[in-house]
């Protein structure tokens, strides 16, 4: 599909946020994790939280759903012997379930998107897996990767964080399950820290107990825990969200986003106090953010690494600011569905925009008068890309051609139709 962005003139109205990606494929996993029957509700429904569904009901949960919310009986430690999954193109789903894959004889995950999660490294979590006494087949680091599993052992294992926090996630989620006690220290950096705040929130709720450092650098798990069944209510999701307020951001607009809790863990959140740094006219009460856009932004140096799956949708803001705007700490965002520096600095430049990369940096040289756009966007299979040249397309002179825009539906199905009902004029077409 293709997405044909006309130049937006004002947004107005209001919308529920989606649920939050990252809450669904957590919950939907200690429910799995769960011997009993666990509810969660208002899941969210999205390619990647579909692909956790698929797998795990492959691996033996059972699921039922209805308008409102999952039911699902776990599996415990002992998954199905399933031989072969399908994660889609969703990086959390793989590398979690790959822990959880440690405790079946042998499990595949297969390669459906050599272009982008086939082209993602998953080394860290492979050599903490065989520190645990599991054998793992792979292609140099990436898919597709076989877990010989069987009998995990927990102990002292270390885990690099400079890639991706999900390698720790992973980890956190398995070895409480494990019959030794185990500590996990984290090598070099952690990035993407704040979530791993969310993975201790819902293993609490779980019933699970982990002794983790004030840095989050290092854990202690005891053995034989057991997840107890819940109930879990997801909440508004802020990466998304990101976008959409971004967007209203560089318009004359009227926005509201209902369903925005204050209090979240979404490192995410952050981005609230990013547009207000950048002197957007917002408010946020109630879970509801405001927006009353007027074009007028000015530029900000961020620590990108805070709110990483809205830094590209910030960066779209920054396009349209007054003076030099600085995305740093954002190195991991070369490991994501593309390079999310190099691929999309390459197509801002095509739409206009004056952007430049270091290794670790996105800098934006903001153009207050608007882009030229008129051009082809290539979406690189990437959702966030998509979204975020879509912000910019509203305001450019010319529109933008979004190629491959269906892939936005990797976490935000809803996405068009929910700018649409803002106002936005915008044509899906299929290819
Ligand atoms: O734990 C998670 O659910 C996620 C962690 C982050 O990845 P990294 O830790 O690789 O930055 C984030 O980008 C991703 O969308 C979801
Ligand atoms: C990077 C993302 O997801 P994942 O790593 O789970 O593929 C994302 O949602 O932006």
């Amino acid at each position: 599909m293709k997405a044909i962005v006309k130049p937006a003139v004002r947004l107005q109205g209001e919308i529920n946020a989606l649920s939050s990606k990252n809450y669904t494929t957590r919950y939907l996993l200690i429910g799995a994790l769960a011997e009993g029957t666990s509810l969660i509700y208002y899941p969210a429904h999205s390619d990647d939280s579909d692909a956790m569904r698929r797998c795990i009901r492959d691996l033996g949960a059972i699921i039922e759903e209805d308008d409102e919310k999952i039911t699902i009986t776990g599996f415990g430690s002992n998954p199905s012997d399933i031989k072969e999954l399908n994660v889609g193109n969703a990086g959390a789903v793989l590398r979690f379930l790959m822990s959880v894959a440690a405790f079946s004889p042998e499990v595949t995950f297969v390669n459906t998107y050599p272009q982008s999660l086939g082209k993602r490294p998953h080394h860290d979590l492979i050599d903490a897996l065989e520190q645990m006494g599991v054998t793992v087949k792979h292609n140099e680091g990436k898919l597709p990767i076989t877990i010989l599993g069987g009998q995990p052992r927990g102990g002292k294992i270390t885990v690099s964080g400079n890639v991706s926090s999900q390698f720790l996630s992973s980890l956190l989620f398995m070895l409480p399950l494990l019959d030794e006690d185990s500590e996990i220290e984290v090598l070099h950096d952690l990035k993407s820290k704040v979530i791993v705040g969310q993975t201790l929130e819902v293993l609490e709720m779980a019933g699970i107990v982990v002794e983790a450092s004030d840095d989050l650098m290092s854990y202690r798990i005891k053995g034989k825990q057991k997840y107890a069944p819940q109930k879990y209510v997801v909440q508004g999701d802020y990466p998304g969200s990101a976008a959409i307020l971004a967007a209203a951001a560089v318009t004359h607009s009227d926005v509201k986003i209902f369903r925005l809790a204050e209090q979240s863990k979404q490192g995410e959140r952050a981005v609230v106090d990013v547009l207000k740094a950048m002197g957007v006219n917002l408010t946020h009460e109630n879970g509801i953010v405001h927006v009353l856009g007027n074009q007028q932004l000015k530029a900000g140096e961020f620590d990108g690494d805070h709110f990483t799956d809205a830094v590209l949708a910030m960066v779209a803001a920054a396009v349209f600011a007054e003076g030099t705007s600085r995305f740093y700490n954002v190195e991991n965002l070369r490991y994501k569905e593309c390079d999310r520096i190099t691929d999309f600095v390459r197509e801002l430049v095509k739409a206009g925009a004056d952007v430049e990369e270091t290794q670790s940096e996105i800098i934006v040289h903001g153009m207050p008068e608007g882009v030229a756009g008129g051009v082809d966007i290539d979406a690189h299979y990437d959702h966030r890309v998509i979204m975020a040249l879509t912000v910019v397309g509203l305001r450019s002179k010319k529109g933008l051609v979004i190629h491959d825009a269906h892939h936005v539906a990797k976490s935000y199905p809803q996405y068009f139709r929910h700018l649409l009902a803002l106002g936005a004029e915008i044509e899906l077409v299929e290819d």
